[in-house]
């Protein structure tokens, strides 16, 4: 937005007015322009005739970018970053390498979202220009942009350099005035209100400071000091971070860190996701650039900043709005149904650059590139990947699952093989392990004898995380946890967010646990994850062990027309044949709406898809190859089915309301609505994009 070409202002009440045009803002479709991974054609981009390049803006300019935002070869070449300075294109101190996928990416967040709010209408169109140095109708707007904050921040700071800037703000060093603290330097975001022309776009910048007021005091946070106002501004005081953006480290590194630098990256990372995590805080707009060095120092503490697109998320809550930067957005955003394992997503999308120095996701144009985050899988064949461990490539894929269920959480990700050795603290508590004891306790005990079967199955690896969690709900003597240590272990690690984020509403649902104790064993039977042991290889042996071990416990299997009665099938239905129309010929699924025509008439709502599971993907042939087969179904059975020879087994992986509608929503053909809204790009290859009004 206008934040990117205006010049720093020098004092705190200077208006936006003097907004210059001499950095002619490109639209953020020029993010489309490919940089081919060196300085030269960035510099080319910005020594453009002036008349010319405003041709090849108009040229290029995508109905999808209205709002313009730091035109990559700005950001580039922007005073605050040395390392991409001009001036060090040659230096010792330039990356050698570059990126195969260009660095920087600018932060498209603002626009996904603006496009987004255009369409609902409550953005007017022609918000691109946005008024500048409109102070004076703020009160014509009818917007209310007083926060209540302190407004004598000119009486207590003295406002120097600019050290940075994005979007919605810059950023200045700044002084104490006066007193014990005199001559201390703090830095302080400053976000002018003038930009602020939207009431989502107040309601952003009060959020912002509430959740950095609630969350300060971790160690891998930004410590936020005060927040001021005035006529023209607000002034978010915090910390101030030497050492840089992490992007800028990456650049220096030549784009690659070692696996044990990039370790030690990530530990910070999710220390601070995880924590977020837990307070109901999900950040959305996790990227290299929103993490600072304290210092310039080589092992100096990283700090996540920016909480600018971050919400509070209750428990239960799925979010819906198309919010983040497009390099690190997670599929299910795109998808308009998340929650906190967007963030893991993105994190993995630095694992990804950090190890590799290549984004896992690139395309030249926007939607190109969300093309690619919800199809494209990305590559660990070429270099340097083979040469990297088998725990580094398993860490980054099992952050960059598709599916977020499937996808590890931050507090998990710490104790991954790959990170846990050079870890010494410890895993922090993980607010999914409660989601999946609150399904465990509302399931029926056959589901429960099944999870029971599963647990024994686990690997001491897999163990390792639920244990760590287990301790620390500190169980009392007899290795028992009731609904009390739930509640402690909550209250210990609680701050304000968790109001906002009603965490303790959501502890009310665990009343099940009043009058009982839960031991380790039906612990981890209680919070393991069937969704995230099917990524597994193993995930058949565990689950035929699973079986054997469940038998074993006396429980009985269901048959196949015991499962067919289950479904409603008539008993005149001859149920293997019926088996074999389900499979989808697409992509060799089992798909239960394609029996619904055999089903009887009582199935009124959509009934979720019925997939199979097994090595390489089951094909219809593959049916008769693979004993057993597992596959998942949606209510609440573990059902054996006799095919032929073959065994079937079902385990269902949850039978929490939530999950079903899921399995609707993705039922109804996860192509189908990908291609909704993207399969009209025409492919990255175009700027040119269609009309959004036909897109979106
Ligand atoms: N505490 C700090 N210490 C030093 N520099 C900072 C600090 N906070 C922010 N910055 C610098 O200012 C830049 C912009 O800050 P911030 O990311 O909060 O702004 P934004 O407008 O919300 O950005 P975006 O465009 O990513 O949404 C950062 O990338 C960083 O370089
Ligand atoms: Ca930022
Ligand atoms: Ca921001």
């Amino acid at each position: 937005m206008g934040a990117c070409t205006s010049r720093p202002s020098p004092e705190p009440n200077l208006s936006d007015n003097d907004q210059s045009t001499t950095n002619s803002p490109l639209p953020a479709g020029n993010n489309a322009v490919p940089i081919k991974g060196n300085l030269e054609n960035v510099e080319n981009l910005c020594n453009q005739p002036e008349k010319k390049k405003e041709e090849a803006e108009v040229g290029k300019k995508s109905p999808f970018f209205p709002f313009y935002s730091p035109s990559p070869a700005h950001y580039w070449l922007s005073k605050k970053s040395p390392a991409r300075s001009p001036a060090n294109a040659s230096s010792n101190s330039t990356p050698k390498r570059f990126f195969k996928r260009p660095f920087p990416p600018p932060s498209p967040a603002k626009h996904i979202r603006a496009v987004l709010a255009r369409r609902q209408g409550s953005v007017k169109p022609n918000e691109a220009a946005i008024p500048e140095g409109n102070e004076s109708e703020n009160g014509v707007s009818g917007l209310d942009k007083s926060f209540g904050f302190s407004k004598n921040f000119g009486n207590k700071y003295e406002l120097g350099d600019e050290v940075g800037r994005g979007h919605f703000g810059y950023t200045c060093k700044a002084k104490f005035k006066k007193g014990e603290l005199k001559g201390q330097e703090v830095a302080v975001k400053v976000i002018p209100k003038a930009k602020m022309t939207t009431a989502i776009a107040i309601e952003d910048v009060r959020r912002e400071v509430k959740i950095l007021r609630a969350l300060t005091g971790h160690n891998n946070l930004v410590q936020f000091y005060d927040a001021f106002e005035d006529h023209d501004n607000v002034y978010v005081v915090m910390e101030l971070c030497e050492g840089g953006e992490l992007l800028d480290r990456i650049l220096a590194s030549g784009g690659k860190y070692t696996e044990d630098d990039a370790k030690a990256v990530m530990i910070q990372i999710l220390n601070v996701v995880s924590f977020c995590h837990l307070q109901g805080v999900v950040h959305r707009d996790l990227k290299p650039e929103n993490f600072l060095f304290t210092s310039k120092d080589e092992n100096s503490q990283l700090k996540a900043i920016d909480f600018g697109l971050s919400d509070f998320v209750k428990p239960d809550e799925r979010l819906n709005d198309i919010v983040g930067s497009a390099y690190y957005v997670a599929p299910e955003v795109l998808h308009r149904s998340y929650s906190t394992e967007a963030d893991v997503w993105s994190v993995g999308v630095i694992a990804y650059i950090l190890l590799c120095g290549s984004r896992p996701f690139w395309a030249r144009t926007e939607s190109g590139i969300f093309r690619t985050v919800l199809k494209a899988d990305p590559s660990f064949e070429e270099p340097p990947w083979p040469s990297l461990s088998s725990g580094a490539k398993d860490f980054v894929k099992r952050l960059l699952n598709k599916d977020p269920r499937k996808r590890m959480t931050a507090a998990q990700a710490l104790s991954h093989p790959w990170i846990k050795d050079s870890n010494d603290a410890k895993v922090p508590l993980d607010i999914s392990i409660f989601k999946l004891m609150r399904a465990y306790m509302r399931s029926s005990a056959l589901r429960k004898a099944a999870l029971r079967a599963l647990s024994k199955t686990l690997t001491v690896d897999e163990l390792f995380y639920l244990k760590e969690q287990f301790a620390l709900l500190e169980p009392n003597k007899n290795g028992t946890i009731s609904l009390d240590n739930i509640k402690t272990a909550l209250m210990n690690n609680a701050t304000d967010a968790m109001k906002d984020s009603r965490v303790h509403d959501f502890l009310a649902s665990f009343n099940a646990l009043q009058y009982r104790r839960m031991d380790l064993d039906e612990f981890c039977a209680a919070t393991l994850s069937v969704y995230q042991l099917e990524v597994l290889d193993r995930w058949e042996q565990h689950a035929r062990c699973a079986y054997e071990l469940f038998e074993k416990d006396g429980n009985r299997a269901i048959a196949i027309e015991e499962l067919a009665s289950e479904l409603g099938l008539s008993p005149s239905v001859p149920v293997h044949t019926v088996l074999h129309d389900w499979i989808r010929h697409t992509d060799g699924k089992l798909s239960f709406l394609g029996s619904l025509g055999m089903a009887s008439s009582s199935w009124q709502k959509p009934v979720p898809t019925l997939s199979f599971w097994g090595k390489n993907g089951i094909t219809a042939a593959s049916v008769r190859l693979f004993p057993p087969l597992i596959i998942r179904f949606v209510p609440d059975v573990l059902v054996e089915m006799k095919c032929k020879k073959h065994t079937l087994i079902v385990i269902s992986s949850s039978s929490s309301d939530e999950d079903e509608e899921e399995e609707e929503e993705e039922s109804s053909d996860e192509s189908e609505s990908e291609s909704e809204a993207f399969d009209h790009h025409d492919d990255d290859d175009s700027v040119e994009e269609t009309s959004p009004s036909t897109s979106w």
